[in-house]
């Protein structure tokens, strides 16, 4: 999608460009006019997925891949907020994923580090939209430098109060049972 719509404005130049915008603009506008008639939920949760076989689609590397996969979540998660939904969660890398190839789950660690440090930036969405962002997950299995970048956004945002998102990095359920009965246990 986002490779056809970019070939596309290659060749329509500026005016295009703009026409598109106001297109896409009055598209959503409307959207967001029938949306909003209705009742609107407090929680919405996305699972990612699909970036591998999107890259595979349009000939580019698995990390382009997750790249697209990425801006997709963040467009998304702008019209939530836009909608006014409180909760998102985003179940972005479970622990399975870490069977992957080792140049994959290298390449998932760097942009995870790289977008976490980013939604600390002032133009971010959480900054825009007072975003608190909380991690769920068993993160000692994160890079150290990963890691480390989950506890500076938890607590640059701790005080945004507006909408709250919950990353899901590490996470599976017989990982979460073990540690639910060993902690009871102690
Ligand atoms: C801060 C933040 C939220 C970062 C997100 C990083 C990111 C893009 C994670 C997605 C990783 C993943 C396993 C996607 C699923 O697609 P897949 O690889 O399983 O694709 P497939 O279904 O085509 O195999």
């Amino acid at each position: 999608m986002f490779c056809i719509v970019e070939s596309v404005m290659d060749k329509v130049g500026n005016r295009g460009r703009l026409f598109f915008d106001s297109l896409c603009s009055f598209q959503r506008n409307c959207i967001f006019d029938v949306l909003s008639v209705a009742p609107i939920s407090n929680h919405i949760a996305f699972i990612m997925d699909g970036n591998r076989r999107y890259a595979k689609k349009w000939n580019m590397v698995e990390s382009a891949g997750h790249r697209v996969g990425f801006l997709a979540l963040i467009l998304i998660l702008r019209y939530c907020y836009e909608l006014g939904l409180k909760y998102e969660t985003v179940y972005a890398f479970s622990i399975d994923n870490l069977k992957r190839k080792p140049e994959e789950v290298q390449a998932l660690m760097d942009l995870m580090e790289e977008k976490i440090e980013g939604l600390m930036k002032e133009e971010s969405i959480v900054n825009c939209y007072g975003v608190r962002v909380h991690f769920i997950g068993n993160l000692k299995f994160l890079n150290k430098s990963v890691m480390v970048a989950t506890e500076r956004v938890i607590v640059a945002t701790a005080n945004n109060s507006k909408v709250v998102l919950s990353i899901c990095v590490a996470y599976t359920s017989t990982d979460e049972i073990v540690n639910t009965i060993q902690r009871s246990c102690d």
